[in-house]
């Protein structure tokens, strides 16, 4: 099955991309809500990433979404102690989860684990959370059917934790992976492979500034994902890039933000 087209929507600057992005979170969750439950949205680390956590918790929109039924995962984790300010997941919770409060169950949150005394290495955690994963399939699959993906890009174009000629790009029959020598540090990381994350109906990339915007043309021309990961990143049902202008300048045939103002 072919992946769907990729579809760009441009915003004036990385502000006004994560304030819409997260508008577009809560009401895709809503709409999803309205005919499925429970949701499984996977989150992202990165600076637009935890940005558009934020503006979901300033949001009085977030209280339209039943966080009962969402179930929340990430699609890659700095492999560092619980509670170390560099995790995505410590981010995120200080960005939105800790907001949520007990609206979002704690069962709900599914963090990568941390390195600790029964998790010494990235293969232990990419095992146990592979593990966890599992136990949300149904079907046989490896992982949920993801209803929202979201996904970060460094300007080499790494999606999640899979950067530009490394070995978990390669990684087949698992939906997670370790990662070592990560260009961007932390040097440990756990990944969800290519093969979890396409299995998203909907992967949103975000990305903003003119240092991506290298990596957003050569995505948006299908360059090899072993040197731009991104061009990688596809969901069964929609793939959707929200960017800014900076981020896009480089692409052709963007058409820019609308001239609203
Ligand atoms: O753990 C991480 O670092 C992120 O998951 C990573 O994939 C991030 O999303 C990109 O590197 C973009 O980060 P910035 O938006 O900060 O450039």
């Amino acid at each position: 099955m072919s992946a769907p087209a990729r579809e760009v929507v441009v915003h004036p600057d990385a502000n006004v991309l994560a304030a819409a992005t997260a508008a577009r979170l809560l009401t895709h969750l809503v709409d999803t809500q309205s005919h499925r439950a429970p949701v499984h949205a996977v989150l992202t680390g990165g600076t637009v990433g935890i940005a558009t956590l934020a503006a979901v918790a300033a949001s009085p929109a977030r209280d339209a979404v039943d966080w009962s039924q969402v179930h929340l995962w990430w699609g890659d984790e700095r492999f560092l102690p619980d509670g170390d300010p560099d995790r995505n997941e410590t981010q995120a919770r200080g960005a939105l989860l800790t907001a949520l409060g007990e609206a979002l169950p704690s069962a709900n949150v599914h963090a990568v684990p941390a390195l600790g005394p029964d998790v010494p290495t990235p293969e232990v955690a990419a095992e146990r959370y592979a593990s966890e994963l599992a136990s949300f399939a149904t079907d046989g699959a490896e992982v949920p059917t993801f209803d929202v993906l979201m996904l970060g890009m460094g300007p080499d174009g790494h999606v999640a934790s899979l950067f530009p000629g490394h070995v978990a790009l390669g990684a087949s029959g698992v939906a997670t992976v370790g990662v070592h020598g990560s260009p961007k540090p932390p040097p440990l990381r756990v990944s969800l492979t290519f093969e979890a994350l396409r299995a998203a109906r909907q992967v949103w990339v975000v990305a903003a500034g003119a240092e991506k915007a290298d990596a957003v043309a050569s995505a948006l021309a299908d360059a090899p994902v072993s040197l731009t990961p991104a061009a990688g990143a596809y969901g069964t049902e929609r793939t959707l890039w929200l960017v800014d202008a900076a981020a896009v300048s480089e692409a052709p045939a963007v058409p820019g933000p609308s001239q609203a103002h």
